[in-house]
């Protein structure tokens, strides 16, 4: 069960407004999805993923297969169940993690072969496996098995690589049959247009519930990132969700909405928290800095996040030298906070037609910097 509705198209720029409909509930669009790997969003409970306004968690089918095993999660009646959110998921292919996190792998037509990083015992992911891993978990939205190329790759490889991809696009479909949950196409070719287009046209041509934008934010230079975003999402249908994989910091997140994305997820927001890194209005701030031992401000006076409602940037600073876990939940709640709330103020822009001056003023802000 999967509908998306385009509510609003911004005049000045592809900027859109939308939401979409599952078994678990409605997501408004432009949306942050939190990263939730291994079945958390680390340090935080559902209760205050809630609170920070999230609508979507993300999963992840190549450490949920490895541990602790979709059987397990299907044991106690799916991902909701067992993690106790019962709003909409996501899950990803697990592609993306074998060829950033296994060691050894091998690509064939047939799937990747590939060793676990817990213990090194040799896996076989295959579109077919990946869409079965999925279905167990019971995600609401599923994506296909799918090859993100390195950055930098050459064209000769990046070429044939998005005919395999959309080989496996197809079997993914014929796997998931008439499934209820929605599955999602991934459209790669690098960082050279004419093969993103190729990709785009073949992996529309199959049918998806939404499309998503890989191959990016693997390290390539930002404006790279947003020209092959910027070209790419014209050959994606306008009545069909558009997901920017692994995007971004705050900046691209504003830059990549007012080129037609919808969806984005990152893992900055959770992981510079537990680095000390807090985003606010102004820029970055580094908590563990001298220069807050003695402050009584809060990360942000801007921000009325349980964290800035209660602590001041001394304690913060104390609880994080001192390596206490509050600090990583204080910091991780004040951060999942700040981009869940810059989407929601990016959807009340759209929505009042001053995208583009709502852009340029948070752009100007986040330069200042923070400390
Ligand atoms: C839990 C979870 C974590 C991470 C992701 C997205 C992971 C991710 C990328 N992250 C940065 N760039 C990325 C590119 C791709 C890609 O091309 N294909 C896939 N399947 N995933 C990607 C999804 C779910
Ligand atoms: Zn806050």
């Amino acid at each position: 069960m999967f509908r998306f509705t385009l509510v609003k198209k911004d005049k000045k720029t592809k900027a859109r407004l939308g939401f979409f409909e599952t078994l678990h509930g409605k997501v408004e669009t432009p949306i942050f999805m939190p990263v939730g790997t291994a079945g958390s969003v680390k340090t935080v409970t559902p209760d205050e993923l809630k609170d920070v306004g999230a609508q979507i968690i993300l999963g992840n089918t190549y450490h949920l297969h490895l541990r602790p095993g979709e059987d397990v999660v299907n044991h106690f009646g799916g991902l909701h169940k067992f993690i106790r959110w019962d709003r909409p998921i996501l899950t990803d292919s697990g592609g993306f993690q074998v060829f950033s996190l296994a060691e050894l792998k091998n690509i064939t037509e047939e799937g990747v072969t590939f060793r676990s990083h817990l213990d090194g015992h040799k896996i076989f992911l295959t579109p077919e496996k990946s869409i079965e891993i999925q279905s167990k978990l019971g995600s609401d939205i599923m994506m296909v098995l799918d090859e993100c190329v390195p950055y930098p790759c050459e064209k000769e490889y990046v070429k044939k690589s998005i005919k395999l991809t959309t080989r496996w696009a197809k079997r993914c479909k014929e796997a998931k049959k008439n499934q209820w949950q929605a599955l999602f196409g991934i459209v790669q070719g690098g960082v050279y247009e004419d093969l993103r287009k190729q990709s785009a046209e073949e992996i529309v041509e199959i049918g998806f519930d939404g499309y998503a934008i890989g191959g990016l934010s693997v390290g390539e230079e930002n404006r790279l990132m947003y020209d092959i975003t910027d070209f790419t999402t014209d050959y994606l249908p306008e009545d069909r969700p558009r997901y920017l994989m692994g995007v971004g910091t705050p900046e691209d997140i504003l830059e990549c909405v007012s080129r037609g994305v919808d969806m984005f997820d990152c893992v900055m927001p959770t992981r510079n928290a537990r680095n000390g890194l807090l985003f606010t209005s102004y820029g970055k701030l580094h908590i563990k800095r001298e220069q807050w031992k003695l402050s009584d401000k809060p990360i942000d006076e801007n921000c009325n996040c349980y964290t800035c409602k209660n602590f001041s940037r001394g304690y913060l600073r104390h609880l994080f030298k001192a390596g206490e876990i509050l600090a990583l939940r204080l910091n991780t709640i004040h951060n999942l906070h700040f981009y869940i709330s810059l989407v929601k103020d990016i959807r009340n822009a759209i929505r009042k037609e001053c995208f583009e001056e709502f852009k340029k003023e948070k752009l100007e802000m986040f330069k200042i910097g923070g400390d």
